[in-house]
């Protein structure tokens, strides 16, 4: 069996396996849950110095482990042709080490609430568990050196981009994949008690 530094190729091989069908799981739930439609949204994992992350313009809803695309962290594509969004995601690699993926997607909610120039209340108890505190960041053209800018300086894990979705970011994609459910339940749980108040 061959072998790099005691690390048995095949283990490898099923490592990497079970990580990227767990990335394509991920992709799918989002466009199930309606985080986005149509090919908005994008995801990325970080694997040591390659970044794994989804192609531009691809619907998430039906992706495969074949269609994800390899870049390293100097930004250097190896396979595909990664999303627009690429700069950011790996702003915020460089920027925040305890980071290794990164979900961007389009929720309705945290949207409206982000036009409004609205905050979102962390009133339940997922809220002050998963999020500690939520960023939210200006608007900058999709796909922009000053989007990603602004968002790899934020401090937080849930980045709210005004008239455009949320960034949530993780130790793990699981990680990253719950801060977005969370913070999508917590602007509908804010704008529900807003309404009930009329
Ligand atoms: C307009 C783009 O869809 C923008 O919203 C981008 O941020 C996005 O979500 C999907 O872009 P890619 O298909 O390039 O990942
Ligand atoms: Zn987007």
């Amino acid at each position: 069996m061959e072998k790099i530094d005691n690390i048995e190729l095949d283990e490898l091989d099923n490592k990497m396996d079970y990580i990227l069908a767990e990335f394509v799981d991920i992709c799918r739930k989002l466009y199930e849950r309606k985080y986005v439609v149509g090919s908005g949204g994008n995801v990325s994992i970080k694997v040591g110095n390659l970044v794994f992350i989804t192609p531009t313009g691809h619907i998430l809803g039906l992706m495969e482990k074949e269609k994800i695309c390899i870049v390293d962290m100097d930004g250097d594509i190896l396979k595909g042709k990664p999303t627009s969004e690429l700069n950011m995601h790996l702003g915020i690699y460089k920027n925040r080490k305890d980071v290794n993926a990164i979900v961007h997607t389009h929720c309705m909610y945290c949207t409206a609430f982000s036009n409004m120039d609205k905050k979102i209340d962390l009133i339940t108890p997922e809220g002050q568990l998963f999020i500690r505190k939520i960023d939210y960041v200006d608007y900058y053209p999709c796909g922009s050196m000053e989007l990603a800018n602004a968002v790899s300086k934020c401090g937080e894990s849930a980045i709210v981009l005004k008239n455009h979705g949320l960034v949530t970011l993780g130790e793990n994609i699981l990680e990253a994949y719950l801060k977005t459910e969370v913070v999508e339940e917590l602007a509908q749980m804010n704008y529900i008690i807003h309404n009930m108040k009329k």
